[in-house]
């Protein structure tokens, strides 16, 4: 059976421990296979894999939600851990400002949940229903509700696998804003090498259900496509992940780079 150690104790200094982690679904073979991981505080790694490499199934196991499934190993996290998906997972019979505030019982829950929305650009769309919001606002929204948890460790699943290439621009923009100033750890998961280099202090590559790859990226802040070591690095991880760089084929993600050199 799983098995889950929890939250870290106070005194430990890491963001995120993982050691030795198996996970498996079936008897074909383990999807983790022995895993370790270490994220510092404040640290914003993405990971990068293959389709199928695991990267949903570790992320569900640090946000404790593998519970059942097969493995062994040791998970710790935080106390306060928030999670985001590729779609927002609003409830769509609650406005916006009461899933933001779903579960929060302190006093001050609403104050904080119109700054979290003023924070991510919804002001005045507190009352809005769900469906009443662009996928980029709902998004939004599902940011909100996290980080008014003031989380320790952002999980990000894909969270913007299904926007258009201008809306990630802006949510890229934001939410590099929004760690700034919360500075939470954060692991997001996604297929995008230029989102992963453009977002990420720390680019980590999964394969066989191990960490393949693990590099530190020393871009600073101001990073351009037109960087030769932005176009090394894409290159790099690239083959990584099996894929040929092709530096003439057009980039859907193409221009969001300048929107952070500007910001
Ligand atoms: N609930 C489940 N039951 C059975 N097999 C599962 C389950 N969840 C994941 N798997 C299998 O585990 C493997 C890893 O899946 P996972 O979703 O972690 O990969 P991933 O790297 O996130 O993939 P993708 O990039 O396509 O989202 C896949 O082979 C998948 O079929």
């Amino acid at each position: 059976m799983a098995s889950y150690a929890g939250e870290l104790s106070p005194h430990q200094d890491a963001a995120v421990q993982v050691t030795d982690l198996h996970r498996s679904f079936n008897k074909a073979g383990g999807v983790l296979n022995g895993l370790d991981l270490e994220i510092a505080p404040g640290e914003f790694v993405a990971l990068l894999g293959r389709s199928g490499s695991g990267k949903s199934t570790l992320l569900r196991a640090l946000a404790g939600l593998d519970r059942g499934v097969a493995g062994t190993g040791r998970v710790e996290v935080p106390a306060k851990v928030s999670v985001v998906f590729q779609d927002s997972r609003l409830l769509p019979w609650k406005r916006v400002l009461d899933n933001v505030v779903l579960g929060l019982r302190a006093g001050d829950a609403r104050e904080r949940g119109l700054q979290a929305l003023a924070e991510v650009g919804l002001d005045g769309r507190d009352k809005a229903w769900p469906h009443e919001l662009s996928g980029g606002e709902q998004q939004r929204a599902a940011l909100a509700r996290s980080l008014v948890r003031d989380p320790e460790l952002l999980l990000a699943d894909e969270p913007f696998g299904a926007l258009d290439a201008l809306t990630r621009i802006r949510m890229h923009t934001l939410l590099r804003k929004l760690c700034e100033v919360h500075q939470p750890a954060v692991l997001l998961v996604t297929h995008d090498v230029d989102e992963a280099i453009v977002l990420a202090d720390r680019v980590i590559v999964l394969d066989g259900g191990v960490v393949r790859h693990d590099a530190r990226i020393e871009l600073g802040t101001r990073r351009s496509q037109a960087d030769p070591a932005f176009a090394r690095l894409r290159a790099q991880l690239l083959s990584e992940l099996g894929v040929e760089d092709d530096h003439d084929a057009p980039r859907p993600t193409a221009g969001r780079l300048s929107e952070r050199a500007a910001s």
